[in-house]
């Protein structure tokens, strides 16, 4: 039986479940479909592409290595996909279930609707349990391989991430073995600082997001040892959020002083910066980020949502929509307080604010309480867009309002932070620094 293995975010050929099936039954195409419509999406960017681009790259060894390479299409994926089949009347699709955005979810519905209309086989097969599956044996089929449109075709902007992690499955790969030989010591994802996060954490996000690894590999790989077990814990997070995609609200990705780190508030200015160089943050501070933009800026879900899926490599709607929904119900953290904990020495402050080169250790955090800082810092570092200490007192009393006392989460003392009296909110623009 001919069978058509429609690729998405499954881009490997080792351990997926539906490659494997489908070619234990007979020859398999193997598509990959780059979709105008899911790249016009408010939430795609050219880091993705970018990406994308290369682990399709490896993608195509490996099914070459397994004897079909891949075919590559760009278009709407019922009519790519209505194409193939008049010309080689395959009788089954077999493929990943779907766990991407509102876009990509409706596009799936209507290729099964067309398939099962067309009188074909559907069959989703996830990641599953047991043993790792190893990479099939492909008998080739007579079909050109395509490539892949450029960025620009795709109506993407340039769009320059000077660290971003690169794709393909070899640099995941490489990524999990120095992660369990030596990077991997001290793995405390939600105790970390922000630097040791960046060392220590497994750094696999975009190589799941793109399913360049699987889960269950990574499982494997990690079994027996104690930062093994943590390592778990968080894949469980993510499976939990897999299972279960929300809505994601509509709106415009934000572009204010938020989006551009220039917020005055440092730590949420060093952590915005860093998301956009590397395409990468640890979880804390991505929380702390949306929580900022949510609570104290009182920017809309779907902009904050959608400037960080924007910037993240990783980006993937089920666990983005879940943690903004999660910043939004949970306790309102002070960030002036929370980036000392994941800053408590500066480094990371230093390193994307040069800005504050001058500004001694303990004033980092809040500058605007330096007395030479409006001298020193006018026109180079913006004063603070609200007084941190009065928006989150305003914003914990309005969560309180909103949220019935026995479901509010607790205030966590160690992110609390020092009160000071409330001042008066200032109307859009930024605050003076000797607040
Ligand atoms: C506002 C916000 C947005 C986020 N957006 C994304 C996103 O688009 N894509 C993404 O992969 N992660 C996202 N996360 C979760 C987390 O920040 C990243 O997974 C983590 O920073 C990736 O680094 P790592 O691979 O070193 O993680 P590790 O700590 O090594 O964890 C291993 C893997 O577990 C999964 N994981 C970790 N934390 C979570 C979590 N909270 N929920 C579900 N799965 C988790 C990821 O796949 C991660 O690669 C977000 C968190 C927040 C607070």
């Amino acid at each position: 039986m001919l069978s058509l293995v429609w690729f998405r975010r499954d881009l490997r050929v080792d351990d997926h479940p539906a490659l494997t099936r489908a070619a234990a039954e007979g020859p398999v195409l193997p598509v990959y479909v780059a979709e105008p419509d899911l790249w016009a999406g408010a939430d795609a960017s050219g880091r993705h592409f970018a990406f994308l681009e290369e682990s399709l790259r490896s993608l195509r060894e490996d099914l070459a290595r397994a004897g079909q390479p891949l075919i590559l299409r760009a278009g709407e994926a019922v009519e790519v996909l209505a194409r193939l089949q008049a010309k080689h009347r395959f009788t089954r699709i077999v493929t990943h279930p779907e766990t991407g955005n509102a876009l990509a979810r409706a596009r799936f519905a209507r290729v099964r609707d067309w398939a099962r209309g067309r009188g074909l086989d559907w069959l989703e097969l996830a990641e599953g349990q047991g043993a790792v599956l190893p990479a099939p044996v492909l008998p080739p089929v007579a079909e050109g391989t395509g490539a892949l449109p450029g960025m620009r075709a795709l109506g993407l902007a340039e769009d320059p991430c000077r660290f971003r992690q690169p794709g393909g499955r070899a640099a995941g790969l490489a990524l999990l073995q120095g992660w369990l030989e030596a990077r991997g010591e001290g793995y405390a994802p939600s105790q970390a600082t922000a630097l040791m996060a960046e060392r220590t954490g497994s750094r696999l996000s975009p190589y799941l997001a793109f399913g360049l690894v699987s889960a269950r590999e990574v499982r494997a790989a990690v079994a027996g040892s104690a930062r093994g077990r943590a390592l778990g814990l968080q894949l469980g997070r993510r499976a939990a959020a897999l299972a279960a995609v929300p809505d994601e609200p509509e709106g415009l990705a934000d572009r204010g002083p938020w989006a551009r780190g220039e917020t005055g508030l440092p730590y949420i200015d060093a952590a915005m910066r860093a998301l956009a160089a590397g395409g990468w943050l640890d979880g804390p501070s991505r929380g702390l980020l949306a929580a900022v933009g949510l609570h104290h800026l009182g920017l809309d879900p779907a902009a904050v949502g959608l400037h960080l899926a924007r910037l993240s490599t990783d980006h993937d709607p089920a666990i983005l929509w879940r943690e903004i929904a999660r910043a939004g119900e949970g306790r309102v953290p002070d960030p002036v307080a929370l980036g000392r904990r994941l800053d408590p020495e500066g480094a990371f402050l230093r390193r994307w604010l040069p800005e504050l080169q001058r500004v001694p250790a303990a004033h980092l955090h809040a500058p605007w309480l330096w007395p030479p800082a409006r001298r020193l810092l006018a026109g180079r570092y913006p004063e603070p867009v609200v007084d941190p200490a009065n928006a989150t007192r305003e914003a914990r009393l309005m969560r309180a309002r909103l949220a019935p006392p026995r479901s509010r989460p607790g205030l966590d003392p160690l992110i609390e932070g020092p009160q000071r009296p409330a001042r008066r909110r200032g109307d859009g623009t930024q605050m003076a620094l000797d607040l």
